[in-house]
C-alpha cells in the first residue's frame, strides 16, 4: 500500500463507489479534473468519432468502471466499497481504468464489508412509527460499538408539537444525544443534513418505515431512479444481497445506505459494552468502581450501577452479551460440545451433550421482534 503524498504523474486517485461483478466503479478526484481535460483533448485530436460518445469528463459525476491489476489479486489485496485507490491507464473515451493501488484504510465496516466509513446517521421518526426507547438504545449502541461517530437524526418533526419535540430532546440529551429534529416532508433542517453529510463517508441506518428512502430520495435526486430500482416499496430488491453502494450527495460526501447494518444484534464483549452508553461512560470518567474488571451489575462500589434511564439497558444487552459470549466460546472449543462420562473402571470418556439450549432468547420486544424477521428474510 501507498499513501496520497506518494502519488506520481500519470496516477489518479480515486474512491469506489461500488463493486459490480469483477468491476469497480470509481469516482475520481475533483483535483484529476485537469488530467482528465488533457486526455480529452488527445482523444479529439485522434479520433473522428470522439465528439459523437460522451467522454469520462463529461460524465458527471466523474466515473470510470476499472478492474483490479493482477498483482492485487496475487497479494490478496482486497478492493471494497469507499477503499481510496490510485488508477492507471485511463481510457477516457471509454470510461475504464485499472486500480493498481490501494491507500490505507482509515477504518472498515464487516458485513457490509466497507471502508473509510468516518461517521454512521441514525435515522429515527418521532412518530409513525412510535419512538420506541428500547429499540433506539440498540441501535444507537449497534452504532457506537463500530467506533464511529454516531449522529442522530429523528424525522416526521412535522407530525408533533414543539412542547413534544422539546421533550424528546431533553431525554435523548441525558442520553449523550444531540438529536437532529428533521421532516423530509416539510423539509425542515435538510440544510443540517447537509452539514452533516458533507465531506464525509457516511453510513445511513435505522429502523423500517422511519424515512430513509425519502431522505436519500431528497438528498440525492439522481438516486431516485436507482433507489426505486433496487429496493422500492415493492421488490425490496437491495435486502436480498449484500449490495453496497456509496451515493454521492451533491453537497457533498457520500452516503451509504446499507440494510445489512440495519438489524440491531449486538456483538460485543460484556466488558465493552457500558463504553457504547455516553451516559455511562461520563459516570466513569468522575471516578473508577473497585474492581478493575467490574461489569456494573451487582459488584460492590460500582460507580456506572445507578438512577440512569438507560441503566436497565444496560444490564440487558450485558445479559445478553454474556451469552454470546458462552456460545461462542462453545463454539470454538469443540470438546465443549461433548461431556465428559466416567464410564466403567473410572474410564472417562467424552459423549455428545444433547441439544443445546439456543443462546438468544426470545426478544421481549415485539417490535424489535420484528425487525430481526425481517432481517432474517432479507439474508435468505
Ligand atoms: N409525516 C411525515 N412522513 C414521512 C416523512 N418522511 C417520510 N415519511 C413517510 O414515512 C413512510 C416511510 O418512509 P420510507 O422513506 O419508505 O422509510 P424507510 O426508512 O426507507 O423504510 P424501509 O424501506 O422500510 O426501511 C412513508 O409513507 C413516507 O411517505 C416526513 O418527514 N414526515
Ligand atoms: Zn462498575
Amino acid at each position: 500500500m501507498s499513501d496520497e503524498a506518494s502519488i506520481k504523474s500519470g496516477q489518479l486517485l480515486g474512491t469506489v463507489l461500488a463493486v459490480q461483478a469483477n468491476f469497480y466503479r470509481v469516482q475520481l478526484d475533483e483535483e484529476d479534473k485537469e488530467t482528465r481535460r488533457q486526455g480529452d483533448e488527445e482523444i479529439e485530436t485522434f479520433s473522428d468519432s470522439a465528439s459523437s460518445a460522451p467522454s469520462a469528463s463529461s460524465c458527471n459525476p466523474p466515473l470510470l468502471l476499472c478492474t483490479r491489476r493482477t498483482r492485487l489479486k496475487k497479494i490478496g489485496q482486497q478492493v471494497i466499497v469507499g477503499d481510496r485507490v490510485i488508477v492507471e491507464e485511463p481510457d477516457w473515451a471509454g470510461g475504464r481504468g485499472a486500480i493498481t493501488n490501494v491507500l490505507p484504510r482509515n477504518s472498515q465496516l464487516d458485513r457490509p464489508a466497507i471502508a473509510n466509513v468516518n461517521q454512521i446517521l441514525l435515522v429515527f421518526a418521532v412518530t409513525d412509527p412510535p419512538l420506541e426507547p428500547y429499540q433506539l438504545s440498540r441501535f444507537l449502541v449497534k452504532g457506537e460499538s463500530t467506533g464511529l461517530d454516531v449522529v442522530l437524526c429523528l424525522n416526521k418533526s412535522d407530525l408533533i408539537t414543539s412542547q413534544e419535540q422539546a421533550e424528546i430532546k431533553e431525554r435523548l440529551n441525558s442520553w449523550g444525544y444531540q438529536p437532529t429534529f428533521i421532516s423530509v416532508y416539510k423539509g425542515i433542517n435538510m440544510d443540517a443534513v447537509e452539514d452533516i453529510l458533507a465531506g464525509k463517508i457516511t453510513v445511513l441506518a435505522g429502523a423500517s418505515g422511519v424515512g430513509k428512502s425519502s431522505l436519500i430520495n431528497n438528498l440525492i435526486p439522481s438516486a431516485n431512479l436507482r433507489v426505486a430500482e433496487v429496493s422500492g416499496k415493492l421488490a425490496r430488491g437491495r435486502h436480498t444481497t449484500r449490495h453496497v453502494e456509496l451515493f454521492e450527495i451533491p453537497g457533498g460526501g457520500l452516503l451509504a445506505d446499507t440494510p445489512g447494518f440495519n438489524q440491531p444484534d449486538l456483538d460485543c464483549t460484556p466488558e465493552e459494552l457500558v463504553s457504547y452508553f455516553p451516559e455511562a461512560r461520563k459516570r466513569l470518567e468522575t471516578g473508577s468502581c473497585r474492581f478493575s474488571n467490574c461489569l456494573h451489575k451487582d459488584e460492590p462500589d460500582c460507580i456506572v450501577r445507578g438512577d440512569w434511564e438507560r441503566y436497565q439497558d444496560y444490564l440487558d444487552f450485558l445479559e445478553e452479551a454474556i451469552e454470546r459470549q458462552a456460545w461462542l466460546k462453545q463454539q470454538a472449543d469443540p470438546e465443549s460440545n461433548l461431556k465428559l462420562k466416567t464410564k466403567g473402571k473410572g474410564r472417562k470418556q467424552y459423549e455428545p451433550r444433547l441439544e443445546s439450549k439456543k443462546y438468544r432468547r426470545i426478544s421481549r420486544k415485539k417490535q424489535q421482534q420484528n425487525l430481526q424477521e425481517l432481517y432474517q428474510e432479507s439474508e435468505e
